[in-house]
């Protein structure tokens, strides 16, 4: 496409505001189905950081489908879209130098990569949140799987829409096996290892 658009040049940069902060920033992105737990974990997680006085904001379905993403449904081109718009905000605010978590299924390996291919390398981390569809459906949280197997939902990730199983995830959390509590610490003991925190 062709841009008139000349960038400035930055005159704080992410490094600075990392040092104000003391921490690093970067995008930790939880994909997984509906009901894996990602929000609930994100949660947790981002609590730990706000209580640690560590800059870090939860992007996910309810400040983002129904603002940024209203005009978004879930085909695929939509969910391709959803996830697009959300890679760009949280690279926004990891330049910013905050630590920024994102719930959303993200079913396609490819917009994922997408989204860590925008990113320096080593600022995004891929978490599976992994739990078996049966439990999810066990789980169902907002009742939403038992509509899409009555077929008042059409196109549900993981009953008649596809969901691509992260091919090299940083961390993969076992929400059938370990607590919330349990998953949420494993992630911010990642955090720990890798120097962000
Ligand atoms: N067809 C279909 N498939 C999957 N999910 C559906 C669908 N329709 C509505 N919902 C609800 O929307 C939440 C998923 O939105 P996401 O933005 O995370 O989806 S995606 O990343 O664009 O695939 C998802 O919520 P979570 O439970 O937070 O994952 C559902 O509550
Ligand atoms: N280890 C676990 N991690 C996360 N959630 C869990 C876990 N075990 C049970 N749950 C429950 O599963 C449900 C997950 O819902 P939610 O966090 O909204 O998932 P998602 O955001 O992936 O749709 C919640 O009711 C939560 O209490």
């Amino acid at each position: 496409m062709e841009s008139n658009i000349v960038w400035h040049n930055a005159s704080v940069l992410t490094e600075d505001y990392r040092t104000k902060n003391g921490h690093h920033s970067g995008v930790i992105w939880l994909t997984g189905l509906s009901g894996s737990g990602k929000s609930s974990i994100a949660n947790l997680v981002n609590k730990h950081l706000y209580e640690k006085k560590v800059n870090s904001y939860l992007l996910d379905g309810d400040n983002v489908r129904h603002g940024l993403n209203a005009d978004l449904g879930f085909k695929a081109e939509d969910r391709k879209e959803n996830i697009r718009r959300i890679g760009e905000v949280a690279k926004l605010f990891a330049e910013s130098g905050t630590i920024v978590l994102t719930a959303f299924i993200s079913p396609y390996q490819e917009d994922r990569n997408q989204v860590r291919n925008i990113l320096e390398q080593g600022d995004f981390l891929e978490v599976h949140v992994d739990c078996p569809l049966s439990e999810c459906e066990v789980r169902d949280p907002k009742g939403l799987y038992e509509k899409a197997r009555s077929g008042e939902i059409k196109g549900f990730t993981g009953i008649d829409s596809p969901y691509e199983v992260p091919e090299s995830p940083e961390i993969v959390l076992r929400t059938h096996e370990f607590s919330e509590e349990d998953c949420a610490a494993q992630l911010i003991s990642l955090l720990e290892n890798k120097g962000w925190i």
